[in-house]
């Protein structure tokens, strides 16, 4: 701002950090050696917004042995206030001279004209307050005396990229790119303002300046000479910054307007009514005492600005495998030196063990128990405490096993920050009598807030290891799922839109029991022919399930990696297709070595802590839930892979009906059996005794049986 600019020279006696006096000293040497009118502020070199105002802020509090100037403490960290109109700022107008140009235009301009020294008596005046703002740039225009060739010969001379302040650019870059309307309010010209404006991509109907008056050659129609400039532009008087911000609200519709400038002109911006509702001092070029003093916020590096623009805060609720897996890429995305980063750096994680494993992974920045070896990044801070974990979260990841979630948002009701957003990574739904209720629907139903779905082919170690996955975020709100795409995507880890969140879920949840299928067919020792058998009929069973309870899901949903992608992935390495094939086996091995006897199978639980060593199996229950609502609405027969797996499971079926499923959702299962639906039973069902003991010999046959059809044979005779 070219008025108060001319009292840069002047020492304001700032109180500075040891960095920043460090930096001023060098500063000052360098403006010393050259013919600039202002004198530079302290520029705190690249710190990060919370270590540059954090130390800013502890050198005030303390204060600064050694340096006698008067104390003036500049507000280098944001009041809460400040911080939200920041972030919600739809226009921000920026003063020009020593703000976003490291020198002031019409001091330059004199200079490249040789009639510095008369200007800037001029302006001296002006300071004194012994003549007008109006008058002093009247008289100074005057003796400048440039012609339009001069105005374009001295753009050449000091091309935009020559003047811009460190950081300004960044900074604009990034208001522009959150689709905040950048302005620039000037004291100065509007011929000196515009190639900076272009340069910086701000139209031209965004420059409010003061406008210089040419005379004009009748015969060629081109000015030639400089006769004065309008007066009747705010900018030509004091309180014309707030004025000019007043017409830019008269013009468009904004909420919320900020005001940065390194002087007392841009400071009355804010001490209007009609003008900005927040005024940042800029003390990246200079620093005014008067500004430090009463600016609400004072920055010394627009990095720091960039930082605060909006910094998404996220919480991971959820520590196991894959909670682990998401936070890692999630803490790699919020950790870039990327001036456009939109998220803070620390990423919460909530460990419902709390305690020790809380100080391991704090310490090794690695959680053992559920994903050992793999490094979380040291921006991953766990607690034991849900609360504090998404208190002030923004961004909300719920990756904790189905079965825990409800009781988890039961927790969290009232707690999380109105307007955050969240996101499931969570596979599996849960049946009440009114019907079937997603994880993503509890989270919106009980927590108020936006949900998407995060769902594709992706095994927690294999992400880990950042081998190559794919997923795709099922979304209503498409922002929150721009947000979030940006919060997970990496270059290992490619991330679609699908705005199917419903059919992302399901296809999430029910692959599982398909993939305790395929578990069952290894188990028997069945080849890769059976194995695509029941994975083409389960994802057949899980397009028709998805599109009865929801017509609406849309049937490419299941080409996308969140269905015949997650369904490869889980029916080759995951979890359910472990326990079900040991689980298989084990049950197989116990029919065969105990005869007609009871047999003695692992149950799904004992193999579970025992293979999974902590983590969770989500097919058993989901089966046992699906199952409900299809016996509930007369479905069985509809579905029969899904319908023979419940079975088998619960040990009303042998294992290799799997195969031969047709007639094992035909089976009459016993009324007193139908109702037996435990999840993980501890131990065998007691059913399963009978039926092994009936169905022995047919197993006794072996596996080789079983794929030439012999299961079949074996399950009609058992029914
Ligand atoms: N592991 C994978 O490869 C993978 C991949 C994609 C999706 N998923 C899905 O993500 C979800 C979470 O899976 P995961 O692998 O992160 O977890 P996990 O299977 O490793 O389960 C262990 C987690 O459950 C927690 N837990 C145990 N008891 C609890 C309780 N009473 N209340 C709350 N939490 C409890 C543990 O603290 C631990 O964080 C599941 O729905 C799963 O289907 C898993
Ligand atoms: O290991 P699972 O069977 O729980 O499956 C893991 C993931 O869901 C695969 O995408």
């Amino acid at each position: 701002m070219m008025p108060s600019g001319r009292t840069c020279n002047r020492a304001f006696g700032i109180r500075r950090t040891s960095q920043q006096q460090a930096a001023h000293a060098r500063q000052t040497a360098r403006v010393a050696q050259r013919p600039a009118t202002c004198r530079r502020a302290p520029f705190v070199p690249s710190a990060t917004f919370l270590q540059t105002s954090e130390s800013a802020q502890k050198t005030a509090n303390n204060g600064d042995a050694g340096v006698d100037t008067p104390f003036v403490k500049a507000r280098t960290i944001p009041s809460e206030r400040a911080l939200a109109i920041w972030r919600s700022a739809d226009a921000v107008c920026f003063d020009v001279d020593c703000t976003i140009t490291v020198n002031d235009g019409l001091d330059l301009l004199a200079d490249f004209m040789g009639v510095k020294d008369e200007v800037e008596a001029l302006t001296t005046k002006a300071m004194d307050g012994t003549m007008s703002l109006t008058r002093s740039l009247e008289e100074r225009l005057n003796i400048i005396n440039c012609s339009p060739d001069d105005i374009r010969r001295f753009a050449k001379a000091h091309p935009p990229q020559s003047r811009l302040a460190p950081g300004i650019k960044e900074l604009i870059k990034a208001l522009q790119k959150r689709g905040v309307a950048v302005y620039l309010i000037s004291g100065g010209f509007r011929e000196l303002l515009l190639p900076l404006a272009a340069h910086l991509g701000i139209p031209k109907d965004r420059v409010f300046a003061n406008r210089m008056h040419w005379q004009w050659d009748d015969e060629t129609g081109m000015p030639t000479k400089l006769v004065g400039f309008d007066t009747s532009e705010p900018t030509a008087r004091n309180q014309g910054k707030p004025e000019a911000i007043a017409r830019i609200r008269e013009n468009n519709p904004y909420n919320t307007v900020v005001m940065i400038g390194d002087g007392v002109t841009d400071l009355e911006a804010v001490q209007t009514s009609g003008g900005a509702d927040l005024f940042i001092g800029s003390g990246v070029v200079v620093e005014r005492e008067a500004v430090v003093a009463e600016a609400e916020w004072y920055v010394y590096d627009y990095k720091s600005l960039v930082s605060a623009l909006s910094r998404y805060k996220v919480a991971m609720v959820g520590s196991g495998a894959w909670a682990c897996a998401a936070a890692r890429m999630i803490a790699q995305n919020t950790s870039q030196d990327d001036p456009e980063d939109e998220f803070d750096d620390d990423v919460r994680m909530w460990v419902h063990q709390g305690g020790e494993l809380v100080e391991t992974i704090n310490s090794t920045h690695e959680n053992p128990t559920y994903f050992p070896g793999i490094g979380l990044g040291p921006n991953v801070i766990a607690t034991g405490n849900l609360a504090e974990a998404v208190a002030d979260a923004d961004l909300i990841v719920f990756c904790a096993p189905h079965q825990f979630i409800r009781g988890i948002c039961k927790q969290l009701m009232g707690r999380v920050k109105p307007g955050a957003a969240a996101i499931s990574l969570t596979k599996g739904m849960r049946v009440t009598p009114e019907g079937p209720e997603l994880i993503s629907q509890i989270v919106r139903r009980t927590l108020g807030i936006d949900c998407s779905v995060l769902m594709g082919g992706n095994i927690a170690e294999d992400v880990g290891r950042e081998q190559l996955s794919e997923a795709v975020i099922g979304y209503y709100n498409l922002d929150n799922a721009q947000r979030f795409k940006k919060l997970f995507q990496r270059p290992y880890f490619r991330v679609s839109l699908l705005p199917d969140p419903v059919g992302a879920e399901l296809c999430g949840t029910l692959k599982n029991i398909v993939a305790l299928g395929v578990g069952m067919v290894d188990g028997l020792g069945l080849g890769a022919n059976s194995k695509a058998a029941v994975i083409r009929q389960g994802l057949l069973e899980m397009r028709d399930f998805c599109q009865a309870l929801y017509p609406a899901v849309r049937d490419d949903t299941f080409l996308e990696c969140c269905g015949v992608g997650d369904l490869i992935a889980t029916c080759i390495g995951g979890r359910n297709r472990r326990v079900a094939e040991a689980w298989t086996r084990s049950a197989v091995e116990a029919a065969v070595a105990e005869g007609n006897g009871p047999p003695s199978g692992r149950s799904w639980a004992e193999l579970e802590t025992e293979l999974l060593k902590g983590q969770k199996l989500q097919g058993v229950l989901t089966s046992n839930e699906v199952q409900q609502i299809l016996r509930t609405r007369g479905w069985e027969a509809h579905y029969p892979l899904f319908t023979t797996i419940n079975r088998i499971i619960n040990g009303h079926l042998p294992p290799h009906l799997v195969v031969d499923y047709m007639e094992g959702a035909k089976a009459a299962i016993p009324e007193e059996l139908d109702e037996d639906i435990v999840p993980l039973p501890r131990q065998p069902a007691a059913a399963m005794a009978r039926l092994f003991g009936q169905l022995v010999g047919g197993i006794a046959g072996g596996a080789g049986a079983a794929a030439q059809g012999g299961a079949t044979g074996a399950a009609s005779n058992g029914m």
